[in-house]
């Protein structure tokens, strides 16, 4: 088996990832908050890519979470930030999130066999969810603004390792790279991720919480997956 590292939405080739596994990252903030939801009993995640898809949804079982340049939109009940996710405010509810790069990416990733949505809370049980299938998988970095983001690469550097780790697979450059990066850098990540545009500008509007919750590893054992429309365990 093996594992190819896609490093932005703009390297998506949507035709190759047919008949392939994918796991989407967009640790910075898009599947953090559909992780930690789902964790904390949201019944399901619906993406939507626009701002007026997500308003359609909207009913009283129904909460919309999502953020335009990392603020929350008017009208909607959370913004991109995971630690709004809480078991009280989520529990036994649908999320319909609308994001910047997150949502795009899984809504790119539609072709593939399997979707499958990993962070850094969920690396390793990630990892094994692919190694358990045992075939061909893609790691899509959502990235920011369709770019290569450093912190959706260490992520999937992180999901790397914990997948060789659990086998002998084989791996494109592109996830060696990433491999590499994470091992050098594995006992403070968030040093590297300071070097990112993308964390830069969260900590410019206050939001070193949400970089901090992020970045800590294997705190959840479940693994969300895309299937007929939404997002559920
Ligand atoms: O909320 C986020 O972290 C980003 C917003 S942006 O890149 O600053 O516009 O959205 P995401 O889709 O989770 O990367
Ligand atoms: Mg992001």
């Amino acid at each position: 088996m093996r594992i190819n590292l896609i490093p932005s939405i703009e390297y998506i080739k949507e035709e190759e990832m047919e008949g392939k596994n994918v796991v989407v990252i967009d640790v910075l903030r898009a599947t953090s908050v559909i992780t930690t939801a789902l964790y904390n009993g949201a019944s399901e995640v619906v993406t939507a890519v626009e701002i007026d898809e997500a308003l359609k949804y909207k009913d009283e079982n129904t909460l919309l979470g999502g953020e335009r340049r990392a603020l929350k939109i008017d009208g909607f009940d959370f913004s991109n930030s995971p630690i709004e996710y809480s078991r009280e405010a989520v529990f036994g509810k649908r999320i319909v999130l609308t994001t910047t790069n997150g949502t795009k990416a899984i809504n790119k990733s539609m072709r593939a066999e399997k979707i499958f949505i990993g962070c850094m809370m969920n690396g390793k049980a990630a990892a094994k969810k692919i190694i358990e299938y045992d075939k061909d998988a893609f790691i899509v970095c959502a990235g920011t603004y369709g770019k290569f983001s450093l912190d959706d690469f260490i992520c999937a550097g992180k999901i790397i390792n914990d997948a060789v780790e659990e086998k002998d697979v084989q791996i494109d450059d592109f996830a060696a790279a990433a491999l590499l990066s994470y091992r050098d850098n594995r006992d403070d990540v968030i040093s590297y991720v300071k070097n990112a545009y993308h964390y830069k500008y969260l900590i410019s509007i206050g939001l070193e919480d949400d970089i901090k919750y992020c970045f800590r590893e294997d705190v959840f054992d479940v693994v969300p997956e895309y299937r007929n429309g939404s997002i559920r365990l």
